[in-house]
């Protein structure tokens, strides 16, 4: 069997990565990058060991998402042209994903989706994940889905049963896989390496797009509110390479002590700075997942989230992007300590570890 993996993104190649593992034995895998965000993927499967084995041309300036979706769609239909596989695995909700989704279903090749399922029931929040995970919905021939919750939303939406399968979130599988076989001393190797100062530390992250602009300036006052109330507290913030993110930390951040801006981490050293933290702030979906693997607060700056599991659980606050409610939330959990010590007891609502496992075991015998 041979079976085309799609990446465009650091966090599909995170989740993918260990689908990808799980095949190789049996399967001919092609690891195909798309060209959406080729640096970050490629460093990313580079901490799992993976180097590509097509690396599509990167997408050069500022295309609309249209054009993005447009060319990538027409040069992976060239690759599925040459290729010929009998598979299409694409993850998630990005843009990738689903010009990989489309090129394949064109072609008549079935679309295996990860983390399907997912959903807000808003199409402009996250935008435009939301609209692509729910065209992609229409168009796989399996469906894996992280949770129960996300498998009932299929089947809500008329999604054949028995063709989705409740795998868990393969993110569960990649934070053990690259934990793998590295020792006490190769993490704390990392604090120097990345420069990490001492002492208490709170990673925030945040790059979504319906977050950009006047909501990104608010968000830069919580975080400076938040330096000003914890000045014991070190505030890492590795940036997203967005250049519209990037200018705004660079500018409105400037100057505050304990606030530590920071290239792009690599995987494990975002593991790393994760088993350090006391708490995350951010807007990102990856990491609302990985905090139940340390048993860590996140708080959320949206408005809604399609992972209520983990507010369910105990671990997210959703804050929306109002900056009163984050400043709130964050000294919420930073204020009791015994809160947080509680989470240690709580069940990891994302998966045991074996999503990969199901998602390879149902491929390689499916048709
Ligand atoms: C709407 C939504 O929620 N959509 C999500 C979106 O992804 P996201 O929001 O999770 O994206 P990011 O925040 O960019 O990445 C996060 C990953 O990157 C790691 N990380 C972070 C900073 C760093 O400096 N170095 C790193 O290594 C981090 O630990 C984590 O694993 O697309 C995915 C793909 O389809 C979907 O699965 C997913 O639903």
């Amino acid at each position: 069997m041979k079976v085309f993996v799609a990446i465009g993104t650091r966090p599909e190649a995170i989740k993918l990565a260990p689908v990808v593992a799980a095949l190789r034995p049996k399967a001919d895998v092609v690891v195909a990058t798309t060209g959406q965000h080729p640096r970050l993927a490629v460093g990313a499967l580079a901490d799992f060991g993976i180097v590509p084995d097509l690396a599509l041309p990167p997408i050069e300036g500022r295309p609309s998402l249209a054009q993005l979706t447009a060319s990538m769609t027409a040069v992976l239909d060239l690759a599925l042209v040459g290729q010929k596989p009998d598979w299409v695995v694409v993850q998630g909700d990005t843009n990738s994903a689903f010009a990989a989704g489309l090129a394949a279903y064109y072609r008549s090749i079935p679309v295996a989706h990860v983390e399907a399922g997912l959903r807000t029931g808003n199409l402009a929040m996250p935008f435009p994940e939301e609209g692509n995970r729910q065209m992609l919905a229409r168009i796989a021939r399996w469906h894996f889905a992280p949770t129960v919750r996300a498998a009932a939303n299929l089947v809500s939406e008329g999604v054949d049963r028995t063709r989705v399968v409740m795998s868990g979130n393969t993110v569960v599988d990649a934070v053990a896989l690259a934990r793998a076989g590295r020792r006490e001393e190769d993490w704390k190797a990392l604090d120097a390496a990345l420069a990490l100062p001492d002492g208490p530390l709170v990673l925030v992250s945040c790059h979504r797009r319906e977050n950009r602009g006047q909501t990104l300036l608010d968000i830069c006052s919580a975080i400076r509110r938040l330096a000003a109330r914890y000045p014991l507290h070190r505030l890492v913030l590795p940036m997203h390479p967005e250049p519209d993110v990037r200018t705004v930390f660079q500018v409105e951040l400037a100057g505050v002590d304990n606030v530590f801006l920071r290239e792009p981490f690599g995987y494990v050293e975002t593991l790393h700075a994760l088993d350090r933290c006391d708490l995350v702030l951010t807007d990102s979906g990856g990491l609302q997942e990985e905090v139940a693997t340390y048993r860590k607060p996140v708080v959320v700056m949206r408005d809604q989230t399609e992972r209520p599991e983990g507010i369910e659980a105990g671990f997210a606050s959703l804050a929306g992007r109002d900056p009163d409610r984050i400043v709130s939330e964050v000294s919420g959990w930073l204020d009791d300590p015994q809160r947080r010590a509680r989470l240690a007891g709580v069940a990891n609502p994302y998966g045991d570890g074996s999503a990969s496992r199901r998602i390879a075991e149902t491929l390689l015998v499916s048709d």
